[in-house]
């Protein structure tokens, strides 16, 4: 057998159940990556080794039985964020709040993993509570991106991506709310897919912004990455917000495109998304990508929308007025963190003791920023503003829809920068969500896919793709055929060419 840290999640599951290596074998070679490599890239913040191979030696015992595959990623490993909760996994969200915290259930993300005989490796690093775009915020040590360790991995799941940049595993869960799954994506040079608003069950995912967030699916190829979005999307009763609809057939999706034919297919091109604040190398990249789609058959239109300069704005009043209140059950009288308790000490004086010191700058800056828009007085100057900027952005899109099937742009404006450098701009580190908000605050599904290496860094670039709600399939289709295509000319995907890492 090949190296199987190397193959795709597709393979892997092909190659298990036909008896031709077995998941514990599987799960053995990623653990070992993991040993060997995981020390400089620091994706894993728990790494749950007995776990995860007691897992694989049931499925490969229920293989021998002669039953079925649990589903068409049986026995496959994957790296899970560290947002998601796993029953007595240890679980921080990247906080010093919840360290040594075992959260008491599954997550039904974490379940329908299980039920689909997924191998859970561990738990991924994040910027504390997903608040970032770089993994510098989380309380435990950044995260290093494979292409390069002196660079972000993006975030807030530089982990996830890094993970499967580094080989570690080859498939991942990421959550985007403002981008934290397709920016880290496109710094990385792997998939990520946000699906649309309610998609995917957000029950025992520790909440950001509730209006934002969604669980996704994260991978080296656009194949494995459907195939997972299959096995965790779909209703769940436990989540109101979830909506009750049949999964989208994303893998036949991807099937179809792999014919490389884009003929009778309209992609926009939004012109708010393409100029000032956008790095030399990705435009270049971004324009090969029209041009590509432009050779396979697909006809380009240029598509305006207006009030996307006003997205960040509305996103950074938005998000912070939700995660203020979100956050405010971290209160030291639950779980987690509880600092300064004595029998002298008020309720008050532990739980401003416990936040003071459980949360990060960010953190708080997100806090109190929300606490004052909400507050009294300002409530409608500014969330309610924002609501209205959001309105606007979601009608833009509507009308770039009856345009367009489905709208293209970079992931991120920047490729991958370095460790440090962004840290003390809290502005600057906003900024490289620039592209991905937009489709957060409409609610759509949006995916990055990488589109090669820029020339100016020679560090991997993204392609942005994003579809109606509900539209994950041409979604899907249009990143498969642009995808396929990259593989004609290169001979693999982007991630397959990442540097070889010293390994120990
Ligand atoms: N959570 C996310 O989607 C990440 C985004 N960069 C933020 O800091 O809000």
């Amino acid at each position: 057998m090949s190296d199987l840290t190397r193959m795709t999640a597709a393979s892997l599951a092909a190659a298990i159940s036909q008896g031709e290596t077995t998941a514990v074998e599987v799960t053995q070679a990623h653990l070992d990556r993991i040993a060997a490599v995981d020390e400089d890239v620091h994706a894993f913040l728990h790494v749950s080794g007995a776990r995860a191979l007691a897992q694989a030696a049931s499925i490969d015992q229920t293989r021998r039985e002669g039953a079925p595959a649990a589903s068409a990623l049986a026995g496959v490993p994957l790296a899970l964020k560290d947002i998601l909760v796993q029953e007595g996994v240890p679980t921080t969200a990247g906080s010093k709040m919840l360290q040594g915290w075992l959260p008491p259930y599954d997550a039904t993300v974490t379940r329908k993993l299980l039920d689909a005989h997924v191998v859970i490796l561990g738990k991924t690093n994040l910027d504390e509570f997903a608040m970032g775009s770089s993994t510098e915020n989380s309380a435990y040590g950044p995260t290093r991106n494979p292409w390069d360790l002196t660079k972000i991995p993006g975030g807030s799941g530089g982990g996830s991506a890094a993970a499967l940049a580094a080989f570690e595993a080859p498939l991942a869960i990421g959550t985007d709310t403002g981008g934290s799954i397709r920016q880290p994506a496109s710094v990385t040079g792997t998939v990520g897919a946000k699906p649309t608003y309610g998609g995917v069950s957000r029950y025992g995912v520790i909440a950001l912004a509730s209006s934002l967030d969604q669980v996704g699916p994260c991978a080296r190829n656009v194949l494995d990455t459907a195939l997972l979005h299959e096995v965790i999307g779909g209703h769940d009763p436990r989540d109101s917000t979830s909506i009750n609809r049949p999964v989208p057939q994303v893998v036949n999706a991807v099937k179809k495109g792999q014919s490389q034919d884009l003929s009778g297919m309209k992609i926009g091109v939004v012109k708010q998304l393409r100029g000032a604040g956008y790095q030399k190398g990705v435009i270049e990249s971004f324009d090969a990508a029209v041009e590509t789609m432009t050779k396979l058959g697909a006809e380009i239109v240029e598509v305006d929308c207006p009030h996307f300069q006003y997205a960040l704005a509305a996103y950074y009043l938005i998000l912070p007025s939700e995660c203020s209140s979100n956050l405010a059950r971290f209160d030291a009288m639950r779980y987690g963190l509880r600092v300064g308790d004595s029998p002298a000490a008020s309720a008050e004086e532990v739980m401003s003791l416990t936040r003071g010191q459980g949360f990060g700058p960010e953190v708080k800056r997100r806090i109190i920023l929300g606490a004052y828009a909400l507050s009294a007085g300002y409530y409608d100057a500014y969330y309610g503003s924002a609501q209205k900027v959001r309105t606007l952005i979601r009608q833009d899109f509507e009308t770039a829809y009856t345009q367009a099937d489905v709208l293209i742009s970079p992931a991120s404006p920047v490729t991958a920068f370095a460790i440090g450098e962004k840290v003390n701009d809290p502005m600057a580190m906003y900024l490289n969500d620039l592209a991905t908000i937009p489709g957060s605050l409409a609610g759509i599904p949006a995916m990055s896919v990488p589109s090669g290496l820029a020339s100016d860094t020679q560090l991997p670039v993204g392609l942005q793709i994003m579809a109606p709600a509900l539209g994950e399939e041409v979604m899907y289709q249009v990143a498969a055929t642009f995808e396929a295509d990259y593989v004609s000319r290169h001979g693999g995907v982007v991630a397959d060419s990442a540097p070889e890492l010293e390994t120990k």
